[in-house]
């Protein structure tokens, strides 16, 4: 890895300090505060050790009274709920990035204490949590069968402990320069508010917070995350496709073909030189942005029509792989898979530099799911930025050349694909690659938090993720919304050891 400029980190927290207007200042959190002098020491910045080492030295460093309010808080939320006996998975779950973290000890860093094992069963609810949207819709919950956790602990022991001896050296944590000489979208501090109105008492949705991206030439950046979490939300804020009751803050650029500043430019600079032209979308459920009375021929030559683009609908057919007689049906005669490639021959027929693609994958087939990632993938191969949005990580792993994993409107992890997929260093992360079949079908216990409560609940708590699973064994948790820090290309939220 290289070594990082010595000031790098101190640089991206400070401007990650500067909270958007009318957004709650996070300086004002003691915990916040606690954390920027800790890892502003320079032996911190140097030190070779993970990100948990780091944040446990970090909470070690918080004033006890606060930490013991909050071990307060879970002992006696934990006690109101369920017996011991019905332990979550995610103990086993998030144990991975904990046993990674022992790794560290190798290196002399003071680890986090290992814990014994416990029995696994169902994951008790915390009784502070509140039934979500994203609950019922959960990744996990759709990719993994009632009864999967309970299956053969031993063996997806044995793998875990597989995984674990092959994990990568400890990262250098706190410094770090990410270069971006061909960065074709840069999104800095983006954050979104829905108000809900009066009659839901003036509340507010916050679906996304601070989000800070840079999509490269070349590059597939795969943003993933639970149902709900913020993603096309995101997405949409980049071309003006929000409702009125959507508060957008911070600054998102693209700069092909000369730079247009896009959360303020007005609906004509985004009608006329942005959407199809600089960035091309690739909608969720493609059949239904598609008129069922007209071939695909006639919308593909429309849309080349309204962009004055040179490519012709035969040679945009080509490009995604159909043939031109195929462009001559109507879609309700197209299988899934070639609707799909007509959505992405929409997207390309303007010839934008940056691709946005929200989950096009959606009600496919493994093959055709493969299909139309290769496809995004070619694309950005040409010289395009693309953004897939997906919460397939399968369908992420194979293409993507970047990640970004976003929980509860804001990105907890990011770096290049292959290093965050074989090693991640947010607990988040690591649940979801747990998920997944590979990965010992585990789910991550519980919901994400209601996105309206936001507020409240990271001013209690700090950091959200660790209500997750507040009753998990060897459970501490964070005192502040943690930090992104920066090691290399990679940025974590400095998350205490799980
Ligand atoms: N117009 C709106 N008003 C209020 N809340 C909204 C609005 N649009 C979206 N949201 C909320 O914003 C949050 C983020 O939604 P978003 O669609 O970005 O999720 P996602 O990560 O893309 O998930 P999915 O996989 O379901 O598409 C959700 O909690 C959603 O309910
Ligand atoms: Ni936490």
């Amino acid at each position: 890895m290289d070594r990082p400029a010595a000031d790098a980190g101190r640089r991206h927290r400070e401007r990650g300090a500067a909270p958007a207007a009318g957004h709650r200042d996070r300086r004002a959190l003691p915990g916040q505060r606690r954390r920027r002098g800790a890892l502003d020491r320079p032996d911190a910045l140097d030190d070779r050790r993970s990100h948990r080492a780091v944040a446990s030295a970090l909470a070690a460093a918080a004033p006890l009274h606060r930490r013991r309010d909050l071990r307060r808080r879970v002992a006696v939320a934990g006690a109101a709920a369920a017996p011991a006996a019905r332990r979550d998975p995610a103990g086993c779950a998030l144990g991975g990035a904990a046993r990674a973290a022992r790794g560290v000890a190798r290196d002399g860093v003071e680890l986090p204490r290992p814990r014994a094992a416990r029995a696994h069963g169902q994951h008790r609810q915390h009784p502070r949590r509140r039934p979500s949207r994203g609950a019922a819709r959960s990744l996990v919950d759709r990719a993994v069968p009632v009864g999967a956790a309970g299956g053969d602990h031993a063996g997806r022991l044995r793998h875990r402990r597989h995984l674990a001896r092959h994990r990568r050296a400890p990262p250098t944590i706190g410094a770090g320069a990410v270069s971006t000489p061909e960065a074709l979208l840069e999104l800095d501090d983006v954050s979104v508010r829905f108000r809900l109105g009066r009659s839901r008492g003036d509340a507010e949705v916050r679906a996304v917070t601070d989000a800070s991206l840079s999509l490269q030439a070349g590059h597939v950046l795969a943003l993933v995350g639970e149902s709900g979490c913020g993603k096309s939300v995101l997405a949409s804020s980049l071309l003006g496709l929000l409702p009125a009751n959507a508060q957008v803050k911070g600054h998102a650029t693209v700069r092909a073909g000369g730079p247009v500043e896009l959360l303020s430019a007005s609906e004509a600079v985004l009608a006329g030189s942005v959407r199809g032209r600089r960035i091309g979308l690739v909608p969720q459920s493609a059949s239904t942005h598609l008129t069922p009375v007209r071939t695909a021929r006639s919308q593909i030559e429309e849309t080349v029509r309204e962009l004055r683009a040179g490519a012709g609908a035969d040679e945009l057919a080509e490009r995604v792989g159909l043939r031109p007689r195929d462009l001559d049906r109507y879609p309700h005669e197209l299988s899934g898979g070639m609707v799909q490639r007509v959505a992405v021959a929409l997207a390309l027929a303007g010839d934008p530099p940056v691709l946005l693609a929200d989950e096009p994958t959606t009600g496919l087939d493994r093959p055709l799911i493969d299909r139309t990632t290769d496809l995004l993938a070619e694309a950005a191969a040409d010289g395009r930025a693309v953004l897939l949005i997906t919460h397939d990580l399968a369908a992420a792993r194979r293409v993507a050349t970047d990640v970004a994993v976003m929980y509860a409107s804001r990105i907890v992890e990011t770096g290049p694909a292959a290093e965050v997929f074989a090693d991640p260093w947010h607990p988040y992360t690591a649940g979801l690659l747990d998920a997944l079949p590979e990965g010992g079908f585990r789910p991550i216990p519980g919901h994400p938090p209601v996105l309206s409560d936001l507020d409240r609940l990271e001013q209690e708590w700090g950091c959200v993720f660790c209500l997750r699973s507040p009753d998990r064994p060897g459970f501490a948790p964070c005192s502040g919304v943690p930090d992104l820090v920066r090691s290399g290309a990679r940025r974590v939220a400095a998350h205490a050891p799980c």
